[in-house]
C-alpha cells in the first residue's frame, strides 16, 4: 500500500514539474529563461562539482568503432578484472591472449593518476530499432564515462587521457599475435611467429648478454630521444659467428623480448633495388628486418658490386647501340640487388618510413663483407657469437638437464677451453635420451663428443703436416735436380 502511494505521489510530482517546465518555456521571455538556466546550472555545479566525459563505442556518420573506446577498453581490462563484479569475456582474434575481459554494462572501476582518483563507468544506450530495416541492426550503443572532480580538469584532460590512450594501444600491441613474414619475390606472406627462444635460454656470456638486452630495451624506449636528435628511430645489428652459435636463435629472442614482428628478407629472391625498396617500405613499425647470411648474397660484396657496375655500363652501351639501330629492348632485365642499393636504403629512404625498426644482418664470415656495409653508423652494434664457453655450457646444462652443478662439469669445462664446439653441438649432445633425463649419461655423451672432436682435429693436423712435408720434399728434390 505504502509503495503504491509513493509511486502515485512521484508520478504526480513529475507531471507537475513537466507542466511547470512547459509553461515556463512557452510564456517566459528568452532572456529571462537563459538567465534562470544559468543560475540553475550554477547551482547544479555547486552541488555536483564533477566533470564527466563520455567515449562512445561508435562514432562518425559511418559508425566506425572508435579507436579511443578500444584503447580505453584495453586499458581498463586489467583493472576491470580486479575490481568489477560483473565481467564480459570476448574472444579476440589475432591476439596472444584469446580471451579478453572487460567490465559489464553499468559497472564501475576506479583509477588513480598522479594522486588523483577518478572513476570509469560503462553503460549502454538502447536506441529504437529501425522498423523497416531488412537486416537485423544492433541498436545497443555502448560507452565509457569518465568522472572526476573539476579541480583536476587540467591533469585529466591532458596527461591522464594521453596516458590511457597510449597505454591502451601499447597493451594491444603487446598482446597481439606476432607474425613472421617471408618474401616471395616482391610480396610478403606471413605465418604466426611462435618461437620459444628467450635471452634466458640463450647460451652465451652473461655480461655480453646483459649488454645486448640493455641496448635493445634502451632502443625500444628511446622514441623521444631519437626525435630530439633528429634521427630515425632505427638501429642496425650485425650478428656474426660460426654456424650453430645461435645467430638465428638470438634474433628470435630479440623479437620475443621486444614483442616485435619479424621480416625474414631473402635477398636472393629480390629482383632489383626497386623491388627491395618496395619490400622494405611495406614493413611495419615494431619489427625486426633480418637478412641472414649476407655473405651469401653475392652481389653485396664490393668485388661483385664492381662487376655489376661494369656489367651495367656494358648493358647501357648495348642499349644505346640498339636504340641507334632502331631496336628497342623488349626482354625484361633480371638485374640484382646491389650493395649501393641496400646502403642507399639504409641511409636514406628507410629513415623516412615510420619508426621502431631493427635491421639485423647475420654472417658466418665477417671478413667477406664489404667494409662499407659494416661500418659504424650503418650497423650500430656488432655482436660476435662464438664457440661454447664455460658460461654458455652452464646455461645449456640448466636448460636441457635442469642441473646447476655436477661432478663432471670440471672435466667438461677444461675440455671446452681447448676444444671448439658450437652451442648447437653441445645442445645436441645434452639432449636427454630418456624420460626423466639422466644428467650423467648426457654429460658423458658430451665428453665423448668432445674427445672425438679433439681426435679429429689432431688427425687433420697430422694430415696437413704430412702434406706440407711431402710438398717441401718435392721442392727440395726439384732443386737438387
Ligand atoms: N647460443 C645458443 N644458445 C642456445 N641454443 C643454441 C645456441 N646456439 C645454437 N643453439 C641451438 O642450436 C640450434 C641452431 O642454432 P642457430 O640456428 O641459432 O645457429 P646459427 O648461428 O643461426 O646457425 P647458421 O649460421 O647455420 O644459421 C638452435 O635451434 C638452438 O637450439
Amino acid at each position: 500500500m505504502m509503495v503504491k502511494d509513493m509511486f502515485a505521489q512521484l508520478g504526480s510530482i513529475i507531471a507537475s514539474v513537466m507542466f511547470v517546465w512547459a509553461i515556463f518555456k512557452q510564456y517566459f521571455p528568452h532572456e529571462l529563461r537563459s538567465s534562470l538556466e544559468k543560475h540553475f546550472q550554477g547551482m547544479v555545479n555547486f552541488v555536483y562539482p564533477f566533470i564527466q566525459i563520455r567515449f562512445n563505442e561508435f562514432t562518425g556518420e559511418r559508425l566506425m568503432r572508435s579507436g579511443a573506446y578500444s584503447a580505453i577498453e584495453t586499458y581498463l581490462s586489467s583493472k576491470s578484472s580486479m575490481q568489477a563484479k560483473r565481467l564480459k569475456a570476448d574472444v579476440v582474434m589475432n591476439s596472444s591472449q584469446p580471451l579478453a575481459l572487460s567490465m559489464d554494462d553499468n559497472e564501475e572501476v576506479e583509477d588513480e593518476f598522479e594522486g588523483v582518483t577518478l572513476k570509469w563507468t560503462s553503460g549502454k544506450n538502447i536506441s529504437k530499432s529501425q522498423p523497416f530495416s531488412f537486416y537485423p541492426v544492433s541498436d545497443e550503443k555502448r560507452y565509457y564515462k569518465l568522472t572526476f572532480h573539476k579541480k583536476h580538469r587540467d591533469v585529466i584532460i591532458g596527461p591522464y587521457l594521453n596516458h590511457v590512450l597510449k597505454e591502451g594501444k601499447a597493451i594491444r600491441v603487446r598482446n597481439r599475435q606476432r607474425k613472421l613474414y617471408t618474401n616471395n619475390g616482391s610480396h610478403w606472406s606471413h605465418v604466426v611467429f611462435e618461437h620459444p627462444a628467450t635471452f634466458q635460454t640463450l647460451a652465451m656470456d652473461a655480461e655480453k648478454k646483459k649488454e645486448i638486452i640493455d641496448d635493445l630495451i634502451t632502443f625500444s624506449k628511446a622514441e623521444q630521444f631519437y626525435a630530439k636528435v633528429g634521427r630515425a628511430w632505427k638501429r642496425g645489428y650485425l650478428v656474426h659467428g660460426p654456424p650453430g652459435t645461435g645467430k638465428s636463435t638470438m634474433i628470435a629472442a630479440m623479437a620475443n623480448l621486444l614483442g616485435y614482428d619479424l621480416y625474414d628478407l631473402e635477398l636472393t629472391a629480390v629482383k632489383d633495388n626497386t623491388e627491395l625498396r618496395k619490400l622494405l617500405i611495406e614493413t611495419s613499425s615494431k619489427s625486426i628486418i633480418v637478412i641472414e647470411d649476407i655473405d651469401c648474397s653475392v652481389d653485396l660484396t664490393g668485388q661483385r658490386k664492381k662487376k655489376e657496375k661494369e656489367k651495367d655500363e656494358e648493358d647501357k652501351e648495348k642499349d644505346a647501340l640498339k636504340k641507334l639501330a632502331g631496336k628497342e629492348e623488349t626482354e625484361t632485365k633480371t638485374s640484382k640487388v646491389t650493395l649501393s642499393g641496400l646502403l642507399n636504403f639504409i641511409d636514406g629512404l628507410w629513415s623516412a618510413c615510420g619508426g621502431e625498426r631493427l635491421i639485423v644482418f647475420t654472417t658466418n664470415y665477417m671478413e667477406k663483407l664489404d667494409p662499407a656495409l659494416i661500418r659504424r653508423g650503418r650497423m650500430d652494434k656488432h655482436i660476435e657469437l662464438s664457440y661454447c664457453g664455460l658460461e654458455a655450457f652452464k646455461v645449456l646444462a640448466r636448460n636441457y638437464l635442469d642441473v646447476e652443478s655436477h661432478y663432471l662439469f670440471q672435466e667438461i669445462e677444461a675440455m671446452l677451453e681447448e676444444i671448439n664446439m658450437t652451442p648447437a653441438d653441445v645442445a645436441e649432445n645434452l639432449m636427454p635420451k630418456t624420460v626423466p633425463a639422466n644428467a650423467e649419461t648426457c654429460l658423458k655423451s658430451l665428453i665423448k663428443a668432445l674427445e672425438k672432436v679433439k681426435e679429429d682435429v689432431k688427425n687433420k693436423e697430422l694430415v696437413v703436416e704430412e702434406v706440407t712435408d711431402d710438398k717441401e720434399k718435392e721442392k727440395s728434390d726439384e732443386k737438387e735436380k
